[in-house]
Formats: structure tokens, C-alpha cells, sequence
């Protein structure tokens, strides 16, 4: 038997969970891989696992339907840098070679995995990727935790229909064409497609015997064992997705020699175009650039890539990676330029903000480490409010060059929406109106080649005719045949709106057509300030509504940066209402199914520490703290709160792992039962638990508590303050809120467009006409600023811009320019404490409160 390098789960909606389904039996080699090399950034969870020399995770289609079955397992083979590429793709190829063995051993009928059930049989999906560029990480200490349960929860084999695949070369390495570093025989479809075919003829002499497997066998078995899974109610699917891997059916993308199975999902890796490359080089060069391009360009793709790259180069925490907006930001992992900068709203002048900032340990030590500082969709980002970001650059970093000398890569396009100007005796400044753009951007680069509609030519065409604000006869006619119904399938249409009347009154409707009776949430509304009508105003401003109704199902939106994953623009669905206290268990349930009952009902009874695991739940900043009386009124029970038992899909996870022994069935049952009987007794408010879907695809499920947003005067007091749920419904957004994000099938309407630039970036979201449905087009919703049309005729190609330049860096050119960051000369008067437990609690206390510590940073 040769030795257990992986194993994968079935996957259905319950898969999802943060708690990653994935099982990787040999955590060994992971674990001595990990530390044996040297290259490894410990810091940066998604870093370690982009290079880890085995990624093995398994994955849902985001459009597997809740009841499916269906499994995708990735190994992915990692990137190979300049220097070490050679020494690594040597241990990985020889570790590949084993894999295949592996992989037969895995899947091949043997005297122990024989007998069983083909009723449970599953279709799992092996890919061997290279280093995919929307990579599914996982944590090496998640896995960990993953394979403790499935050891220790026996079910039913993996067999038969396996199909096997191979991902393209990752073509994001740039030494493709002289060293790939794929081991051969992983490349060799031939040899893959004999494999599946040995396999599967071989699956097909399996008679299903249930019920004779025992413990043992499957302890000794190289295959790993799942239980049929029980459908739950909730599907995972979503209404749309921000920035999904490409995944495409064979039909589409598969090339026709590799002959796979009809139903066979494809993950098809990305490669950079030769322009998107060229970026990348001046980039790497250390030029201050802004490139941009029509919708569906690959800005933010590149951004991607480019990040990873400016990481390498500076080090992870002196990039700063931002955007003019929240759902943008959660596009490429990053913050609002507002938060990540500690400017807040950007009201006042730069010295305000300079000194706010000062008063910020956290955000003055960004600034002074700051080496790069990303800026994604630019164009909605205000010139006045970058000139002044210059000015407290350069102040906090004491160096007067251009932003402080720190590298500015800003990318976006200003074709599409512009930042939003609520005044109308100060029009809107672009970016590139300011004096700090002129002084910093070496280059602007405009890259030219469609890929989001690139099966679509003709509305490639149509679009870019609408992004230069002039459609001639035939063109709006085109688009006007586009009102028509999108077929009724699968996936649930996203819709786009002008307005947040509008969004709020389509997604109202979909709430509707939920069962049940909604929860209502009333915000706690507060602040200083007097004036009834300017107070009325700025509350209005907010994201978050006065009034939140919710119920279980309800797709939502984060609108709050919560932790590292948690970020303003993470979608979610509602799946029960519960209380804190509740939560606290549940968590521990749900990471330690195992946990004795008594060590939870000895939990329960101890006052004192469950009072320490809530205090080590809370924020400790000092505006939390304040906030803290507000937020608990909030999440007191009122007396007219009904509360009723909890659904089964809470236990998702549980029934996950449906035991085979009666004794661990037993306590499995036992469990929901205990905490059923503390939901219905306690006495806390029942908030939403959500489930979101993270940017890997996976799930995190957390109860969501209230935060406070304020509008604060220049003393920093609240002028006028809110306490609600950070969510919104998101079936339907506003279109400002899609910038960024690509849509398969989405219905806009078009009624009430009041921004030039809104109609263009509402229909550039679609992948192709046939996904698109359009209503209220008219030829006097598209326009384009006059100043925009005459900045564009100044860009040139990355080609053209590359020649221009010549060979020097900018290192050379710019006097001064610090490739390194900026000296930390005040740093060493603060002193940074890290925050730490309560108290080192052993047992279950100590676990949970570690992990609350972990999860908050
Ligand atoms: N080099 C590439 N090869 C194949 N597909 C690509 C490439 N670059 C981008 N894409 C695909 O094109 C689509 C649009 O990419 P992306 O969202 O990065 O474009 P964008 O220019 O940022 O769009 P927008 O301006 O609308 O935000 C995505 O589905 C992405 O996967």
C-alpha cells in the first residue's frame, strides 16, 4: 500500500464551511515542507499556502446545487521563482511521481476498500494544477483540525466514475517558455486518461455490499471514507459572485483532445497577456503607474499578480493594497484606502487629517512602512482627497518627494463612475486633475484586449461605442432588444439599480418571498448634533439602514470590515438566529465536535469564565469599549422577541460527519439537543448567524453582532452616531456598488442612471448579451465627461510606454527615490502590544479564547 499523500470529501452546500472539508492525511509532508523552506512567509497564511509544494483542497462549483454530490480535489504544484525554481521543481517532481502512485492507490479497488455501497459513490474530480492563480488555500492549521475529525468520524468510500484531469501549466510563471517546471508524465494527458480508464474499469467490478465495513478497514484503507451526505435546506448558491476562479463547463473549455466526461468541471488558470506582463516589469522596476483600460480588461486580474510581485519585492507589510470602495477592496484582499490610511471619511483639511492619522499608532506605523501603495478603481477616488494623501505622506514619512517616495500603482477607469460629488458648487475632481498625480505617475499605460466579453465581440463593440458616451442608431437598438426575460435556470440573476430606493424596494421583495416571518433590527441612533433636518441627513448618508428586516435564507452584505477575511462586501446568507452566549458553544461545538457534554456543562455553570470568554470576545479598543453600553442594549432580548428552536442547518457540520458508531451518533444528537435547550433559555437577543463565502471559496459561519458608525467633528466627538447590524440585503446592488465585480446573468435597469459613466459600467459587468437583460435603455442614459475623453487621448500602450522609457529605473530619475521603505525614525518611541489572552485557560476555554485571538487578527 503505498503511503496516504491525500484524500478528499464529498462536497455539498454544507462543504462550504470554514472549517475546511479537506482532508489531508499526510500532513507530514505538508508540515515538513513548510519548514524546511526557507522561503515561506510566516506571516501571510494565503502567502505560505500560495507556495506550499502541496495544495491539495477540495472544492465546490459555485453552481453545484445544494443536493450534489459532486467533487473536485486540486493538488497544485507551486509557482517557481527565479532563484529557487530549479532545486524546488526537482523535490516537487519527484513528490509528483509518487503522487500518481498515489492517486491509483487512492482510487484502485484493494482487498480492504472493495465492498462498498455504490449508492454513496461519489464523482470525485482530481486536478493537478500548477499553482492555480486563484489558488484555493487552506491553512495548514485548518487541515490540521480537518483531518483530527474526519479520523475520528468513519464513512463510506470514494469509488467509483472518478474522472481525472489536468490543469493548463500555470502560465502566470514567466518561465514557461524556457523552463517549465511541470514534472513530466503530470502533463501527459495520454497518461491521465489511461489512468482514469484503468480506474474506472476497474470501479466497475465493485458490488455494492454495504454495511461490512468496519472500523479497522477503514482505518487501514489508503482510501479515505465519507458519508453519503443528507441535503440540507439552505443552498450555497448565490446570486453572484465577486471575481470567481474560472471554472467552465468541458463543452466550453476543455480541449477537445482531452476527451473528459460531459459534466467535467475545468479549472482553466489564467495567463497573463503579453501587455499585462509589461505592467508587471515597470512595475517591478519601481515606476509609479497608472494603468487602465476598457471594462473586462484584466485590471484587477493583473492587480492581483502585481501585488504578489510588489510583496516579493518590499515585503508583505510594506504594501499597502487599497481601493476607492469597500467591494472593491474585498476584490483584491485589501482595505479602503480611507481605513487602511486612518483618514476615516476624508473630511477636513490635510493638516486635520495628518493629525488624526498621528493620533493612530496602527495607521502612522503603515504609513512609516509603507514601500507601495495600490490603489484600485481610481476613478472614483476624489483628486482634492488624493493631494491631501500626498501631503500627510509626506509629512508622516519626512521626506518631501511625491507621496514620500513611497511607489504608487494606481489602476482603474475613468470612463467608468466617478467619485461621488454630493456638491454641486464643486464638481467632481478627477484623480488625475490633482497636483499630486501630476508630480508622482511616471507612466500611464492603457491596456487594450477585452477578456470579459471576449465571447461576445459584437458587444465588446457595443460597449465601447457606450464607454465613449456616443451609440449610434443601430447600437441602441441592439441594446434595446436586450429587455427581455432571462431564461429561468439555476442561476438566480443579480439586478442592478440606479438607486438605493430601488435596490432597497427589489430586495424588500425578495425577502418577501422568503417563508416566514421577518426579524426586524431598529438601529440605535445617537450623536450631538441638533439640527433635526442636517442630523436626518447624515444619517441617511449611512450604509447601514435604520431598519434592517432579515430572515433565514436572506442573502446579505458585510458592510463593515470585520477581521483579515470578514470585509466590507462579503456576501453571506442569514441561517438562524441565535444569541452570544449560544454562539460561544456553538463555536466550540463546531470546531470540537468530540467535546464532552460535561466539559460544556461545566462551561456553563461557572459564571466566572464564561464572563472571561466574553470579555476575551470583545474589541479592547477604547472606542469600543465606549460603544459597548449602546451595543449591549441593542442585543438585549425585548420582551416580545418570539424565539423559536433553532434549524437543522446550524448542524451542518455535524451531520458532515455522520457517525457510523451508535455511541458517537449518540452525542452528536445529544449535542444539538444541549444547545437547543440553551438557545430557548437564554436570555440574549437572537442575531443573525451568517454564513459567508469567502474569496477561496470556502465559508466562515459567525454570528453577526452590532458596530457602531459615526460622524465625528473635528474634536473627534460623534456628530451623529449609529448602532446597527453591519448587513444589508445584497440579492440586488447599486450600480456603483458592481464596479469591479463580473457578472454572468444580471438584469439592469436603466430607469433612473443619473451619473455619466453609470450605464457603462452596469452593462460592462455582463459576460455576454445572452446573460444580459436591460430595461429602461435609452440612448440619454450614456455619457461621457469631456475631460475623461481628453486624458485618454494622452494614454499610450504598455508597448509604446515601454520604449518611451529606456532603461533607466526610476531609482535613478527620481532623486532620493527610497526603493526600501521610508526610515522609522518615530517608531521607536512607540511601543506595540500585542494583544493577548485573558488569561491561558486550558481545556476548552483556553481553545476558544485562543482562537477569538487568532480570528481578530
Ligand atoms: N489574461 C487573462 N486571461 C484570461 N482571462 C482574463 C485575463 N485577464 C482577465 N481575465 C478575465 O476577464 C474578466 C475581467 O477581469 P477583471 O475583472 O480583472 O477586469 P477589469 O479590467 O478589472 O474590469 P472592470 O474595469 O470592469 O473592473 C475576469 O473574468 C477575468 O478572469
Amino acid at each position: 500500500m503505498g503511503k496516504r499523500l491525500f484524500s478528499g470529501n464529498s462536497s455539498n452546500s454544507s462543504h462550504l464551511e470554514k472549517k475546511p472539508k479537506t482532508t489531508l492525511v499526510d500532513l507530514e509532508d505538508i508540515d515538513r515542507l513548510l519548514s524546511e523552506s526557507d522561503d515561506w512567509d510566516d506571516s501571510e497564511d494565503l502567502e505560505i499556502l500560495n507556495n506550499s509544494a502541496f495544495n491539495i483542497t477540495s472544492r465546490n462549483q459555485q453552481s453545484v446545487p445544494s443536493t450534489s454530490s459532486d467533487q473536485k480535489i486540486v493538488v497544485s504544484i507551486p509557482d517557481c521563482d527565479e532563484t529557487n525554481g530549479t532545486d524546488k521543481s526537482k523535490e516537487i517532481s519527484s513528490m509528483i511521481d509518487d503522487d500518481l502512485d498515489n492517486i491509483l492507490d487512492k482510487y484502485t479497488p484493494s482487498s480492504n476498500n472493495r465492498n462498498k455501497p455504490t449508492d454513496f459513490a461519489q464523482k470525485p474530480t482530481v486536478t493537478l494544477a500548477a499553482n492555480p492563480l486563484i489558488g484555493n488555500v487552506s491553512n495548514p492549521t485548518q487541515l490540521v483540525g480537518t483531518s483530527r475529525f474526519h479520523t475520528e468520524t468513519q464513512t463510506v468510500p470514494i469509488q467509483n466514475n472518478i474522472e481525472l484531469q489536468i490543469a493548463e501549466q500555470n502560465h502566470m510563471d514567466r518561465k514557461w517558455n524556457s523552463e517549465p517546471h511541470v514534472p513530466e508524465g503530470i502533463d501527459d494527458e495520454d497518461m491521465l486518461m489511461q489512468m482514469q480508464d484503468e480506474i474506472n474499469a476497474e470501479n466497475e467490478n465493485i458490488k455494492p455490499i454495504p454495511a461490512d465495513i468496519t472500523d479497522d478497514m477503514a482505518q487501514d484503507s489508503s482510501i479515505e471514507m465519507y458519508a453519503e451526505q443528507p441535503k440540507t435546506k439552505l443552498s450555497n448558491k448565490f446570486t453572484f459572485a465577486t471575481q470567481l476562479p474560472s471554472v467552465v463547463d468541458s463543452k466550453d473549455g476543455t480541449p477537445e483532445e482531452l476527451n473528459l466526461p460531459p459534466n467535467t468541471k475545468i479549472k482553466i488558470p489564467i495567463r497573463l497577456s503579453v501587455e499585462q506582463e509589461q505592467i508587471i516589469d515597470l512595475a517591478e522596476k519601481g515606476y509609479n503607474i497608472f494603468y487602465t483600460g476598457s471594462a473586462g480588461t484584466g485590471k484587477s486580474i493583473l492587480l492581483k499578480e502585481l501585488i504578489k510581485r510588489l510583496k516579493k519585492k518590499y515585503g508583505p507589510q510594506h504594501v499597502a493594497v487599497t481601493a476607492s470602495t469597500g467591494l472593491a477592496a474585498c476584490n483584491i484582499g485589501g482595505f479602503t484606502i480611507h481605513s487602511y490610511t486612518g483618514i476615516g471619511l476624508g473630511k477636513g483639511d490635510a493638516d486635520v487629517l495628518y493629525k488624526k492619522v498621528r493620533r493612530s499608532k496602527k495607521h502612522l506605523r503603515r504609513w512609516e512602512e509603507m514601500s507601495a501603495l495600490v490603489v484600485d478603481e481610481i476613478s472614483m477616488l476624489d483628486g482634492d482627497l488624493l493631494d491631501k494623501l500626498d501631503t500627510i505622506a509626506q509629512k508622516v514619512r519626512r521626506n518631501h518627494e511625491p507621496f514620500g517616495g513611497i511607489q504608487l500603482i494606481f489602476c482603474g477607469d475613468f470612463f467608468q463612475l466617478p467619485p461621488v460629488s454630493k456638491d454641486p458648487m464643486n464638481p467632481t475632481k478627477f484623480a488625475f486633475e490633482s497636483n499630486s498625480w501630476k508630480s508622482s505617475i511616471d507612466i500611464t499605460i492603457m491596456l487594450e484586449r477585452v477578456f470579459r466579453q471576449q465571447g461576445d465581440l459584437k458587444f465588446i463593440d457595443m460597449l465601447n461605442k457606450m464607454r465613449l458616451g456616443s451609440i449610434d442608431e443601430e447600437t441602441e437598438m441592439e441594446f434595446k432588444k436586450l429587455n427581455r426575460a432571462l431564461p429561468d435556470d439555476d442561476i438566480i440573476p443579480a439586478e442592478l439599480y440606479s438607486t438605493r430606493r430601488e435596490v432597497d424596494r427589489a430586495n424588500g421583495s425578495r425577502l418577501a418571498k422568503l417563508p416566514g416571518k421577518s426579524r426586524i433590527f431598529k438601529a440605535i441612533d445617537g450623536g450631538d448634533l441638533q439640527d433635526k433636518d442636517l442630523r436626518d441627513k447624515l444619517l441617511q448618508n449611512f450604509l447601514s439602514p435604520q431598519i434592517l428586516h432579515l430572515k433565514p435564507g436572506a442573502q446579505v452584505m458585510m458592510i463593515k470590515n470585520i477581521d483579515a477575511t470578514l470585509v466590507n462586501g462579503s456576501l453571506g446568507k442569514v441561517i438562524d438566529f441565535m444569541d452570544a452566549d449560544t454562539y460561544l458553544f456553538y463555536d466550540v461545538i463546531t470546531n470540537n465536535p468530540e467535546a464532552p457534554l460535561e466539559n460544556l456543562d461545566a462551561l456553563r455553570n461557572d459564571p466566572a469564565k464564561l464572563e472571561m470568554l466574553r470579555e476575551a470576545d470583545n474589541d479592547d479598543d477604547d472606542k469600543a469599549r465606549k460603544n459597548k453600553m449602546t451595543k449591549e442594549s441593542f442585543s438585549r432580548l425585548s420582551s416580545n422577541e418570539v424565539v423559536t428552536e433553532l434549524d437543522d442547518n446550524i448542524f451542518d457540520f455535524l451531520a458532515d460527519a455522520e457517525p457510523n458508531d451508535q455511541a458517537t451518533r449518540d452525542n452528536i444528537k445529544r449535542k444539538r439537543a444541549w444547545l437547543n435547550e440553551l438557545h430557548l433559555s437564554s436570555q440574549g437577543r437572537k442575531l443573525p448567524l451568517v454564513r459567508f463565502k469567502m474569496a477561496d471559496m470556502t465559508t466562515r459561519t459567525v454570528l453577526v453582532e452590532p458596530e457602531e458608525w459615526a460622524i465625528e467633528d473635528e474634536k473627534e466627538k460623534p456628530l451623529v452616531s449609529r448602532v446597527q447590524l453591519p448587513l444589508m440585503l445584497a440579492w440586488s446592488l447599486s450600480i456603483h456598488k458592481s464596479q469591479g465585480q463580473t457578472l454572468p446573468k444580471v438584469k439592469v435597469d436603466l430607469g433612473r442612471v443619473f451619473e455619466k459613466g453609470q450605464a457603462y459600467v452596469a452593462l460592462s459587468r455582463a459576460v455576454s448579451r445572452e446573460g444580459l437583460q436591460v430595461i429602461n435603455f435609452s440612448r440619454t442614459k450614456v455619457g461621457a465627461h469631456d475631460k475623461v475623453v481628453q486624458f485618454y487621448n494622452t494614454l499610450t500602450s504598455a508597448e509604446t510606454a515601454l520604449a518611451k522609457l529606456g532603461n533607466d529605473p526610476p531609482e535613478k530619475k527620481r532623486n532620493g527615490y527610497k526603493p526600501q521603505f521610508a526610515p522609522k525614525t518615530s517608531l521607536s518611541r512607540y511601543s506595540y502590544s500585542k494583544k493577548k489572552p485573558a488569561t491561558k485557560e486550558g481545556g476548552i476555554l483556553g481553545m476558544l479564547m485562543t482562537r477569538k485571538e487568532k480570528s481578530k487578527h
